[in-house]
């Protein structure tokens, strides 16, 4: 096992960036114990959604417009506003005009190449008679990469004026070396590095053979990143980010009301991906845990505060709620057929349809005659799904509706009475619930609510099984 740790910082975090750099790139630091750190970055917030798309809202950035092809101008528009956004940016954090137009110059140029890129593909399209639909996808890889390019690059520079012997490792580029894996591109880049002595400032983008956003979609940096600590054997990994990995959204139950979890196992982190909370990629816990590489999950807010330590191993101490949090909108894909009953194949049937079509698998259940998937996926995904299915089983009644899933998460939720709790405080809080699902194993149990009563769930859940218990463990230590 290596001496080094592997740190990611996400992009909320790294758009506070002197915040960045007093807590957690520098934090009082000097000399060696400057390195032996290896940090992966992701774009400044807000760069990747101009780049792409509105990670929430879904608003067009430069690859949706390029890929829309809608008015003569609007993808070169987009692109402009991608500029301006990180001269801006540079404009905030270099005082130096030297050092401002060096980045500022850093920007242009990967922005020109782009640029030149897209113009000669609009050229090409423009003829009718060529299809560009798989360069569409190489497009958005591209699209994608410049953002953190843009971090590691000004992070790299910004350090080197602190007099801190940091190097941007570009894993972004794209070229014939894009055949490699993601695993062979990062070994590659950091083979030639001393850790004693330099410190790299790697992009959470990689360009490789699978494509970074194709492959782990939004949030890809922290592919990166657990890849890294696999396979540079770090002692430890660290997720820098904008809160403290918390007992609920504190945006949503309030940031006093939301408590800081201080351990947790992989098996509370992998509801928590499944759920597709932001707080961890779905993919990156696997490698850690089967290295046991302990992750921590740091806010980059508070300093001195430790994080949450996520092992293989640990178990709470006593039966507990650790995390209230959920879906605001899943797919409920409900397959009756009253043939079913004794017969095998259909379960088979749906997953291969929803494989086909990429659709992520939240949960499922099933009794006699019916099979029903909650489904994160888009409606046009899900209509496919149907018809497809429909049409293979023209005896069987398929239909899809948008309801929210709220989860009850922790390492040991064995506590007797934890759902009549639940149920009672669902029910005084006007919530009605559509279904709700417990596993023998006691980690998590799964309310399935209208979409509109999603806050109010989280919300009630929390009060009842966090707050409440947290107010009676006060008591008792006193
Ligand atoms: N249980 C939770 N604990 C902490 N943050 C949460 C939780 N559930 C949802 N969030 C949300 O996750 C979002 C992503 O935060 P963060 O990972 O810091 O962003 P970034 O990846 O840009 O650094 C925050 O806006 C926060 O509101
Ligand atoms: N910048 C990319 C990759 C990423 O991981 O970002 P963040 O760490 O801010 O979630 C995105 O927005 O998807």
């Amino acid at each position: 096992m290596g001496n080094h740790s592997v740190e990611k910082i996400g992009g909320t975090s790294m758009a506070a960036t002197a915040t960045v750099f007093d807590n957690v790139l520098i934090a009082g630091r000097e000399g060696a114990e400057l390195y032996n750190r290896i940090f992966v970055v992701s774009a400044y917030a807000g760069m990747t959604d101009l780049l792409l798309e509105h990670k929430k809202t879904g608003a067009p950035g430069v690859h949706a417009r390029f890929v829309n092809n809608d008015g003569e101008e609007c993808w070169r528009e987009g692109l402009e506003d991608v500029r301006n956004a990180m001269h801006e940016r540079n404009a905030t954090m270099f005082a130096r005009a030297g050092s401002r137009d060096e980045a500022d110059a850093f920007v242009d140029q990967r922005i020109d190449s782009l640029a030149a890129c897209l113009e000669d593909l609009d050229r090409l399209r423009s003829h009718g008679r060529f299809s560009v639909k798989d360069q569409l996808m190489t497009v958005r890889e591209m699209l994608a990469g410049l953002g953190e390019a843009h971090s590691a690059h000004s992070t790299a520079l910004l350090l080197r004026h602190r007099g801190v012997n940091a190097r941007m490792v570009d894993l972004t580029h794209c070229g014939e070396e894009d055949q490699a894996s993601l695993d062979e591109r990062i070994l590659a880049a950091l083979e030639p590095i001393d850790l004693t002595r330099e410190l790299p400032i790697v992009t959470g983008y990689a360009g490789c053979s699978d494509g970074m956003v194709r492959r782990y979609a939004r949030g890809y940096s922290e592919m990166t990143f657990s890849r890294i600590a696999v396979l540079t054997q770090a002692r430890e990994a660290i997720i820098h980010k904008e809160f403290h990995l918390s007992s609920a959204d504190p945006k949503l139950v309030g940031k006093g009301k939301a408590r800081k979890i201080g351990r947790t196992n992989y098996d509370v982190a992998d509801q928590l991906a499944n759920l597709g909370m932001e707080a961890i990629h779905p993919r990156a816990g696997r490698g850690l845990r089967q290295t046991d590489i302990p992750l921590r999950v740091r806010n980059t807010f508070d300093r001195e505060d430790e994080g949450t330590l996520i092992c293989g191993n640990y178990v709470s101490d006593r039966p507990k709620v650790e995390i209230v949090t959920g879906v605001p909108t899943v797919h409920a894909l409900q397959f009756f057929e009253q043939d079913m009953v004794g017969e095998k194949g259909y379960d088979a049937a749906i997953l291969e349809a929803l494989t086909r079509h990429g659709a992520w698998i939240v949960s499922k259940s099933s009794n006699a005659n019916t099979i029903t998937h909650y489904l994160t996926a888009t409606g046009k995904t899900v209509a496919r799904v149907l018809e497809e299915l429909q049409g293979a089983y023209p005896g069987a009644a398929i239909s899809a509706q948008k309801v929210a899933m709220v989860s009850v998460i922790g390492s040991d939720i064995a506590r007797p009475g934890l759902v009549p709790d639940a149920l009672v405080a669902l029910d005084r809080a006007g919530v009605g619930m559509m279904a709700m699902q417990h596993q023998i194993r006691n980690v998590d149990i799964q309310f399935v609510v209208d979409c509109a009563d999603f806050e109010t769930a989280v919300r009630a859940l929390h009060k009842a099984l966090v707050e409440t218990t947290a107010a009676a463990d006060g008591r008792r230590a006193a």
